[in-house]
């Protein structure tokens, strides 16, 4: 299988703290990889220095065979490794179609120039709407982020960063916030959606442990900034002790 990232080595300390030590791993195409593990136990340090916004105190991250160090994550995101950003609580008054239209912009050379008028776009209108298409938002287009679901808020951030066409893309608990009844509804829009729109490989840090045992192809466990497990979710579901490190009790039904 292709491989389209590697870490090595990375290390991120904050001060005296050291939240991540000596983190290695690959991912290769066609891998939904879920990050998981206590609270404090680095995830969001790892999705942050692996999405360019933190620099590492030491090793690599390679992205497609090169290093991706010091680019940072709009550079990063052109170059197709992309994480959502959550700007709709930033940007709640803009609609749908402008949320979107960011990232499309950006993928223009138009680094996030939200003030001009939409209607100079026509292309990236275009693609915005295809994209929304997928995500299942047409029908809210002209909708102000602020009016939408929780669910929808997600969608419509990750939308907006699929217009850059990652290959790769990086989420951070993309169903947090979300109620039990509609976290399978978004995760199964987001997979598909983000399939269509290109991607071929998903790194997500999750909680629930019902998606991680439906969605994932791999699972990466993080405990004190270390990796103390990386397995198939079948392996992982069955591996009592990995389990009470990184997760404590599991529901029944995520055990298959
Ligand atoms: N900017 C920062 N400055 C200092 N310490 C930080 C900073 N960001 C995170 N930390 C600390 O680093 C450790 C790892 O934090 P991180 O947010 O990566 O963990 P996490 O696994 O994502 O946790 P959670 O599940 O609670 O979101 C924690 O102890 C946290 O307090």
């Amino acid at each position: 299988m292709e491989m389209l990232l590697r870490a090595f080595g990375i290390t991120k300390t904050y001060g005296a703290f050291t939240a991540l030590s000596d983190i290695s791993f690959d991912v290769s195409k066609g891998e939904v990889v879920a990050v998981v593990g206590p609270n404090g136990a680095g995830k969001t340090t790892l999705v942050s220095t692996l999405s360019g916004l933190y620099r590492p105190d030491s090793g690599d991250v390679i992205f497609e065979g090169r290093s991706v160090l010091g680019l940072g994550p709009a550079a990063l995101a052109l170059r197709g490794l992309a994480r959502s950003f959550q700007l709709v609580t930033v940007y709640p008054t803009f609609t749908v179609e402008d949320m979107i239209a960011v990232g499309a912009f950006a993928r223009a050379g138009e680094t996030f120039r939200l003030w001009k008028p939409a209607c100079l776009y026509k292309a990236e209108r275009d693609e915005v709407r295809e994209i929304a298409a997928a995500f299942g938002l047409s029908h809210r287009l002209s909708t102000p982020c602020s009016a939408l679901s929780q669910g929808e808020k997600k969608l419509v951030d990750i939308a907006s960063a699929l217009t850059l066409r990652p290959r790769l893309m990086l989420l951070d608990e993309p169903t947090s916030g979300i109620s039990s009844a509609d976290k399978h509804r978004i995760m199964e829009t987001l997979l598909d959606a983000a399939r269509r729109c290109g991607v071929e490989s998903l790194v997500l840090v999750e909680h629930d442990m019902d998606l991680i045992s439906r969605y994932a192809t791999r699972v990466i466990g993080l405990k004190a900034g270390q990796i103390v497990a990386d397995m198939r979710p079948d392996a992982f579901f069955r591996d009592p002790e990995v389990i009470d490190t990184l997760v404590g009790k599991v529901p029944h039904h995520a055990l298959g």
